[in-house]
C-alpha cells in the first residue's frame, strides 16, 4: 500500500519509506554528504549540475527502512526540480560550511522558509555545519550557531564528510529516525481521527485529567 507522497508501508512493523531533502548554498558539501552516506566515500569532486535521488536501504531502531534522498541543485529555481523538495520530503537536511558565513545565512533563510511552507513545526529539520575538518579556515562559531539552531526547532550535527565518515553516518541516522516517529505519531492521530468512538474516549479521558489536576492546583494554592 502507498500513500499521497507514494510511500510504500511495510505491513510487518517496519519502517515506511523516508524521504531527504538536501538543501544548502553552493559548494557546501551536500554531494559530499549523500555520497559519503550511500558509499562511505569521498571523493572530492561532485557533478554540481545534476538534481538526483537516491535511494538505499538502511536500520534505523533496528527496522530497515528504505531511504530516498534528494540532492538538489542549487543554480535550479523552485520551478525546475522535477520533484518539489519541500513538498516531497519527509525531513530536511540543511547544510552549511563553517568556512562561509553567508552559507550559515541561507541555512537561517531556509529554515524560515521551510517552516512557512510546511506550516508544521514537526517536520524535522538536521542543520549540518560540514567542514569541520578546516579548523583554521573556521568563520562560524559554533556554540552559537547550535544554539540558534535549537531556537529554532532544528536538531544540529557538527560534521566532516571528507574526514568524519561517522559524523555524516550519525547525520542521516538522526534524521531519519525523528523522521520515523514523527512519522509514527501522525499515522496514530489519523487512525485515532478516523474512529470517533475512540477519539470521543481519548477527549474524555483528557478532560477528566485536566479536571483532577484543576482540583488539586486548588486543594495545593491554598497550603
Ligand atoms: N575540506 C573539506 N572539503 C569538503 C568537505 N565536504 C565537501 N568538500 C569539498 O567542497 C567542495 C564542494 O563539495 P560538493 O559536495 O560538490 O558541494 P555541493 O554543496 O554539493 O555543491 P553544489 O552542488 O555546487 O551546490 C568539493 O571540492 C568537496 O571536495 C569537507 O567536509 N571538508
Amino acid at each position: 500500500m502507498a500513500d499521497d507522497k507514494g510511500h510504500k508501508h511495510v505491513a510487518n512493523g517496519g519502517c515506511r519509506d523516508i524521504n531527504i531533502a538536501v538543501l544548502g548554498a553552493k559548494g557546501v558539501g551536500k554531494s559530499a554528504m549523500i555520497v559519503r552516506f550511500l558509499t562511505g566515500r569521498f571523493i572530492g569532486d561532485y557533478d554540481s549540475q545534476m538534481e538526483a535521488i537516491f535511494s538505499t536501504s538502511t536500520t534505523v531502531d533496528g527496522k530497515h527502512c528504505t531511504v530516498h534522498i534528494m540532492d538538489t541543485a542549487t543554480h535550479l529555481s523552485g520551478q525546475e526540480f522535477k520533484e518539489d523538495p519541500v513538498t516531497w520530503a519527509d525531513g530536511f537536511l540543511l547544510v552549511f560550511s563553517l568556512t562561509d558565513v553567508k552559507s550559515y545565512r541561507a541555512v537561517q533563510d531556509l529554515v524560515e522558509t521551510l517552516r512557512r511552507a510546511r506550516e508544521d513545526v514537526r517536520t524535522p529539520i538536521l542543520v549540518a555545519a560540514n567542514k569541520s575538518d578546516l579548523v583554521h579556515l573556521r568563520a562560524v562559531s559554533l556554540p552559537d550557531t547550535e544554539a540558534s539552531c535549537q531556537d529554532q526547532g532544528c536538531l544540529f550535527a557538527e560534521v566532516s564528510a571528507s574526514e568524519d565518515p561517522d559524523s555524516v553516518q550519525s547525520a542521516f541516522t538522526t534524521l531519519c529516525r525523528t523522521v520515523r516517529a514523527v512519522n509514527k505519531k501522525r499515522e496514530k492521530l489519523s487512525w485515532t481521527l478516523q474512529r470517533p468512538a475512540v477519539a470521543a474516549k481519548l477527549q474524555i479521558r483528557q478532560s477528566l485529567r485536566n479536571l483532577a489536576e484543576k482540583k488539586w492546583r486548588s486543594r495545593t494554592s491554598t497550603f
